[in-house]
């Protein structure tokens, strides 16, 4: 009579059939022709599809001709390496943008969840390895890799997927990218003469400026309505679509030297996460290479025009054709999400139809500095919030006009014994010295 196989047959005989498969498997992989391959590939997924109740949707990194990596797969690259990576278990280490932290996101066919609105989603990170098809015979191509992440979701969260989930994955995937992203400085000075080889007219460098609207000396009232223009700005991309305007703002940061205008241009660009396109006027010949210039700037970023005063004759109106460049110009080429800030010494040497409002649409004065604006400075060179000179500072601050740039200067230590104390007493003791020099003019003035 035949005996029922016991367990530890049947898992023998289930684990030699494995084996066996995993062999054939291994020889069709070897021997059998891409083609072949792939078409028995495509007849398993279709009688699997007949009782899987599961939908696939996949994402290439490179679409089309290969040359550009496809928007899709960088933005889900970068929302799931922030959101899911802790729970992958097989994770790809990376260096980041600054070379000093690693950057960890999922490795190859590594399987992470996610869920949105009560569903859950599979991701996986998968690549296909086929032949380039060149000229030469299959067995001496090299070998191509296609990388592509897929995501799998029961097939009753089909619509809320594809309508919600996806676009909040790229979404959100974009965003993540645009913080994380090294940004850059852009110049057009002579000094970096654009060839005709090169493809832009801008040469860059890394932008890496520390400073930000806190370490900023300035009145916090001021500071707070700036920072306010500036996120209100950068949310506003449905408000300028709605009433047909470019979605583009325009600074005037006026003062003179060492009042900080420099420095907050770079708060601005730190605060929002933007490049900063320096332009240099004095180098652009004319209108069709400014308007070049223009064009290629991209979005998220701040154009910046020191000096305008200095820098050309500048008018709102074309005089002489072809020769000026005039600020209509700025209000053409540039398109989304940029702002244009200009500096100048000497707001008053301006034409009024430069100024006007719509070409800079914010005037902002920054000016001496404010016993506020020194109270930053004290924390931020000498961890100070409070001392007993801060009194007569504050009494000689308001009489005084000295700048920013220079309080800055007094009070950095000058050698290792200074002591903030010591700081304090030379910014005292300059500050007399202009209050002094500030009499004296005052009195030449009356007699004369
Ligand atoms: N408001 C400020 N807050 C903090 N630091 C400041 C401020 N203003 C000036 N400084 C300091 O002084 C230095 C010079 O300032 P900055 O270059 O921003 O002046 P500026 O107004 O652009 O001058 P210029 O008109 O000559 O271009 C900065 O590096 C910074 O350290
Ligand atoms: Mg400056």
């Amino acid at each position: 009579m035949m005996m029922p196989p016991t367990m530890g047959e049947m898992w023998t005989t289930m684990g030699s059939s494995i084996a066996s498969f995993m062999f054939i498997w291994a020889i069709v992989r070897q021997y059998c022709p891409y083609e072949i391959r792939r078409f028995l590939e495509k007849c398993t997924h279709r009688v699997t599809g007949h009782f899987y109740p599961y939908i696939t949707i996949s994402f290439h990194e490179f679409t089309g001709d290969r040359l550009k990596r496809s928007e899709a797969y960088s933005a889900i690259e970068a929302y799931l390496s922030s959101n899911t990576s802790k729970s992958a278990k097989r994770l790809k280490a990376e260096m980041g943008k600054d070379s000093t932290n690693l950057v960890l996101s999922m490795d190859e066919f590594e399987r992470v969840t996610d869920e949105f609105k009560g569903a859950k989603v599979w991701w996986v990170l998968s690549k296909t390895v086929s032949p380039i098809r060149t000229g030469m015979s299959m067995s001496y191509c090299p070998e191509q890799e296609k990388r592509f992440y897929k995501v799998s979701f029961h097939k009753r969260y089909r619509d809320l997927i594809t309508d919600s989930y996806l676009d909040h994955v790229i979404r959100e995937g974009k965003e993540i990218r645009v913080k994380n992203r090294q940004r850059k400085l852009y110049t057009n000075s002579p000094g970096y003469k654009w060839s005709s080889f090169k493809q832009t007219m801008w040469s860059h460098i890394v932008f890496e400026h520390p400073a930000t609207f806190e370490t900023m000396a300035l009145e916090p009232g001021k500071k707070k309505e700036i920072i306010n223009d500036l996120l209100t700005f950068s949310q506003s991309k449905d408000f300028y679509a709605r009433i047909g305007k470019a979605w583009k703002r325009g600074y005037l940061l006026y003062g003179p030297p060492g009042t900080g205008k420099s420095t907050m241009i770079a708060c601005m660009a730190n605060l929002l996460s933007y490049d900063v396109y320096d332009l240099e006027l004095t180098a652009v010949k004319d209108n069709t290479e400014l308007r070049k210039l223009l064009i290629e700037t991209t979005g998220k970023s701040i154009i910046v025009i020191e000096d305008i005063d200095c820098s050309l004759d500048l008018t709102g109106q074309r005089k002489k054709k072809g020769e000026q460049i005039s600020g209509e110009d700025y209000e053409r080429a540039c398109g989304g999400e940029r702002l244009v800030v200009f500096t100048t010494n000497y707001v008053e040497k301006l034409d009024p139809a430069l100024i006007r409002r719509g070409r800079m649409d914010k005037h902002i004065e920054l000016s001496y500095c404010s016993f506020e604006g020194f109270k930053v400075l004290a924390k931020n060179y000498l961890k100070l919030e409070n001392h007993q000179m801060f009194d007569k500072i504050q009494s000689l601050i308001k009489e005084t006009k000295i700048t920013p740039a220079d309080v800055a200067e007094n009070l950095m230590p000058k050698s290792p014994t200074d002591d903030p104390q010591r700081c304090l007493c030379n910014l005292i003791q300059a500050l007399q010295e202009a209050k002094e020099e500030e009499d004296i003019a005052a009195t030449d003035e009356e007699l004369k």
